[in-house]
């Protein structure tokens, strides 16, 4: 096992060219966020915005609109229980995250499948959250796109059937080569698998035990796949840029929230694009 260096990372966060606009970063949907879960969503597409994307949508529970945009002008909204629109705006997604609290009521499940259908290969995909405990519950195929999933270990649990106490190294590079995804298995030491690979995140404590924590999470994973090219480097850049703010934020505080991350990315960007 690896573990992932500041080096990949400042490979990875490149300068920007002059020569670009919004659509060269990236257009990114998060889906999720039902009438109680809006926070998720809101944190997730937070995460996503100040990580880069360039043009961020958001698919949710009406409900959350007037709060997401007060947290977020930024971002762009729909009904996620608009099936026609969905599927219209879908398409010119480059990346999809979907899950950060979707729940797992029936309408959640639609939505799921409709996403899990329609996807095309040239699309990169994020599942997390809700989606992974909907997935689990009730199996089906994933697309042949380049899938990258975030569980906690329970989700892992429910995804891969390996009992928390059971999820070694050896059982999760097992069960993420049979799923075809990437998988980022979210622990106090976060792993990560990629076919024969494996990587060990070094940051990270239990200041970052905070509700939404993981969302935000699988927000900068969308957003740093919605910009930089090498799929498996994109995801484990954010997942360390994740914990090394919050190791940095907790040298002087006891919790650190969600969004005090999300809040330092663009700043901790800046500082790697310049190594
Ligand atoms: N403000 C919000 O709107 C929030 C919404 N959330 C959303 O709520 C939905 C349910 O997610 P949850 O994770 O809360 O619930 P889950 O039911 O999926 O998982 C929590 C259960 O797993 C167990 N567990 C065991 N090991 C764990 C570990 N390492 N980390 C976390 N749980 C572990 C817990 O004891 C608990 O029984 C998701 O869609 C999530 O995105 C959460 O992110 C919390 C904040
Ligand atoms: N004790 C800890 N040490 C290191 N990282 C932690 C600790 N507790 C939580 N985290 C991190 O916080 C995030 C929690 O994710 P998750 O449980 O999905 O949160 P949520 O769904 O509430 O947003 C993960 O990235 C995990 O690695
Ligand atoms: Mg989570």
């Amino acid at each position: 096992m690896q573990t992932i260096t500041t080096d990949l990372v400042k490979q990875t966060i490149i300068k920007r060219p002059a020569d670009s606009y919004k659509g060269t970063y990236g257009r990114i949907m998060l889906i999720g966020g039902n009438q109680n879960f809006g926070g998720a969503i809101i944190m997730a597409a937070t995460a996503a915005t100040y990580s880069g994307a360039g043009l961020v949508t958001v698919a949710t529970d009406p409900s959350n609109f007037t709060s997401l945009h007060a947290q977020l002008p930024e971002a762009m909204v729909m009904d996620y229980q608009n099936t026609p629109q969905l599927l219209a705006l879908l398409k010119g997604m480059d990346v999809i995250v979907i899950g950060p609290g979707l729940g797992t009521e029936p309408g959640a499940e639609t939505v799921l499948t409709t996403v899990l259908t329609h996807v095309t290969v040239q699309q990169r995909l994020v599942l997390d959250g809700s989606a992974l405990t909907l997935l689990a519950a009730n199996p089906q195929p994933l697309p042949a796109s380049p899938i990258v999933v975030t569980p906690h270990q329970m989700e892992w649990q429910r995804l891969s059937g390996l009992k928390i106490a059971d999820q070694t190294p050896a059982a999760n590079q097992v069960a993420a080569q049979r799923l075809h995804v990437t998988a980022v298995v979210k622990a106090h030491r976060t792993t990560i698998y990629a076919g024969t690979q494996a990587w060990r995140n070094p940051g990270g404590s239990p200041a970052m035990a905070t509700g939404g924590m993981g969302d935000t999470l699988a927000g900068m994973v969308g957003g740093f796949l919605a910009q930089f090219a090498d799929f498996n480097h994109a995801i484990l850049s954010a997942v360390y840029l994740h914990s090394a703010i919050a190791d940095d934020l907790a040298q002087t505080r006891y919790v650190v929230l969600p969004h005090q991350i999300s809040a330092e990315i663009p700043k901790y960007m800046h500082h790697y694009s310049q190594l």
